[in-house]
């Protein structure tokens, strides 16, 4: 089967930090990828690679078979390859469904000086896409207003308005409070699930990555240094001492 992300040989140094080190990986659709590492181990840099937003020194990364590795983070988000991030993206001086809106008519380029932005959309793909989230009733609210568990919400929605084959999340658990951790991960991952799409996520619970992630790749120094079922790289002693800390 042909892998949904590829990448060979990526490299890309800021001065005397190895951020990337001669990475070779695989992602086939259908997993769900957990990446674990310390601060500074490399894990937002390979996304930014991965999506456009830094190009690296030397290397290619594949989706869905095509290089995209000079693309623009605009391209390849059109290709399929969404993203949430550790701060979520929103439009702040707009409403939870407005944003969803604008992330629908900013893929399709139906943006238009001249015409009401939901005359130029499919409404019951923005109104399923509030349901999918639970984010229904919060429609009407300012993103700006939302509590942090709710912006994260907001960000996979607008993330999941683009239709993606892949979503890649960078720390989707940060900032909302330990109980609200497991609800929220829950959402996400059946909301996923309910749109087939495969998911990449970036996590330091292990709790959440022992229980939504199917594969573990952990990093150290810009370098995926353990591949495997969570089982097998939350057991690793190496992982234990360098990543986790236990
Ligand atoms: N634009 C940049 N300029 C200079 N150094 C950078 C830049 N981006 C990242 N780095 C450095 O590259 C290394 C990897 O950073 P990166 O953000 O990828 O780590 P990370 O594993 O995502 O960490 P965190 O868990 O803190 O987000 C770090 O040493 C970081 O300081």
């Amino acid at each position: 089967m042909q892998a949904l992300v590829k990448t060979t040989g990526l490299n890309l140094t800021f001065g005397a930090v190895m951020a990337a080190d001669n990475i070779d990986f695989e992602l086939h659709s259908g997993e769900s990828l957990a990446v674990i590492g310390q601060n500074g181990a490399g894990k937002t840099t390979f996304i930014n690679i991965c999506t456009g937003y830094l190009t690296p020194a030397s290397g290619k990364v594949y989706f869905d078979g095509q290089d995209i590795t000079a693309m623009t983070p605009r391209k390849i988000v059109r290709l399929g390859l969404g993203r949430s991030f550790q701060l979520p993206q929103l439009f702040t001086e707009h409403t939870v469904r407005e944003c969803i809106q604008l992330s629908a008519a900013r893929q399709n380029a139906r943006l238009s000086m001249f015409k009401p932005l939901a005359a130029t959309l499919d409404s019951h793909e923005v109104e399923s896409t509030l349901e999918l989230v639970g984010l229904k009733e919060d429609a009407n609210v300012l993103s700006a207003d939302l509590p942090e568990g709710k912006r994260k919400l907001l960000d996979v929605a607008m993330a999941l308005a683009l239709r993606p084959k892949l979503l890649i999340m960078d720390e989707p658990t940060s900032g909302v409070a330990s109980e609200d951790k497991h609800g929220l991960m829950q959402t996400v991952m059946n909301a996923l699930k309910e749109r087939k799409v495969t998911s990449w996520f970036v996590e330091h619970d292990v709790d959440i990555v022992e229980q939504y992630a199917t594969r573990v790749a952990a990093w150290i120094n810009g370098a995926i240094v353990a591949d495997g079922t969570p089982q097998e790289v939350l057991n690793n002693p190496k992982i234990k001492s360098e990543v986790l800390g236990t």
